[in-house]
C-alpha cells in the first residue's frame, strides 16, 4: 500500500492494494466499531517498515471506520489509478493556488511533482464520521504538527536497521538506487522520531501480529 501515503514516487496505487480491496468486500459483514478518539491518525515511519501492511489490517478489520486521506498531486495518473481514489489530479497552477490559499495541511515536492493533503479532504471525511488515516513522511509530520489539525501521531519503527533493509529489498519493488535513497531517508526519520513528544506512540514492528495489536489497542483506547 504505497501511493499518496508517503508521497514517494514509484509506488503502487492504493486502489490496487489487495488488502484494501479485500477489506472493501467485507464491508457488510463486519460489525461497526468506532474508536472513542476520532481525530485523524497520522502514521509515519521509514519506507519498508510495514506501515502499509499495518494500515491494511486496520482497514480490513474495521472497514467502515477508517478512510485513507486522498492527496492532491500534479503528477499524471498512472494506468489503473482513478481521480479521487488514488489522488486528486490537478494542474500545477491549481496546486499553487491551493498553497496560496492555505488549503493544505502539508505539501511537498518530489522531483518535478507536487503532493499535498488538503484540509478540506480531512474535514469532509471527519464530518462523515470517518477516522481519517494519513500516511505521511517526516516533513509532512512536521507541517501537520504546526497546522490547525488536531491529530494523533503514530510512528512505526523497525526492530533494526538491518531488518528494514531486508524488508525493503524483500518487497522487490525498489531498484538499488531507490533502496539506498530510502535507507538514507530512514536514518533521518528514525533520528526525528527519537525526539521526545513528536509522536504519541512508537510501535516497533518486529512481530507483525504483536505490532498490529499494539496499533489497534492504541487506536481504540479511551480518550485520556
Ligand atoms: N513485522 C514484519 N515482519 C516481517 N516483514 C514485514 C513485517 N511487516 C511488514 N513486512 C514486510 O515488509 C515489507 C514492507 O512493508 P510495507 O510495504 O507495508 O512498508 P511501508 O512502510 O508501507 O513502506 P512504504 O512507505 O515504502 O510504502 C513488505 O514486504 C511486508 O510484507
Amino acid at each position: 500500500m504505497r501511493s499518496l501515503r508517503s508521497h514517494i514516487p514509484n509506488t503502487k496505487p492504493f486502489s490496487q492494494i489487495s488488502t484494501y480491496c479485500h477489506a472493501r468486500r467485507f464491508v457488510s459483514t463486519m460489525a461497526p466499531t468506532l474508536p472513542p478518539d476520532r481525530r485523524p491518525l497520522v502514521i509515519s515511519g521509514p519506507s519498508g517498515v510495514g506501515k502499509g501492511t499495518l494500515m491494511g489490517r486496520l482497514f480490513e478489520s474495521h472497514p467502515d471506520t477508517f478512510t485513507l486521506s486522498v492527496s492532491h498531486t500534479t503528477r499524471a495518473p498512472r494506468p489503473g489509478e482513478a481521480h479521487g481514489v488514488d489522488y486528486f489530479y490537478v494542474q500545477k497552477a491549481e496546486f499553487e493556488d491551493l498553497i496560496a490559499a492555505d488549503r493544505f495541511v502539508e505539501h511537498a515536492q518530489f522531483g518535478s511533482n507536487c503532493y499535498g493533503t488538503s484540509k478540506a479532504t480531512i474535514e469532509e471525511q471527519t464530518s462523515k464520521g470517518k477516522v481519517v488515516v494519513l500516511d505521511i513522511e517526516m516533513e509532512g509530520v512536521k507541517q501537520i504538527r504546526k497546522s490547525s489539525i488536531d491529530a494523533r501521531f503514530v510512528f512505526v519503527k523497525p526492530p533494526s536497521f538491518e531488518a528494514l533493509e531486508q524488508r525493503l529489498r524483500g518487497r522487490g519493488t525498489e531498484d538499488e538506487s531507490s533502496v539506498t535513497k530510502r535507507l538514507d531517508q530512514a536514518k533521518k526519520e528514525l533520528e526525528y522520531a527519537d525526539i521526545p513528544g513528536v509522536h504519541d506512540i512508537i510501535i516497533v514492528n518486529d512481530n507483525l501480529d504483536a505490532a498490529y495489536k499494539e496499533l489497534e489497542d492504541y487506536v481504540y483506547r479511551s480518550i485520556v
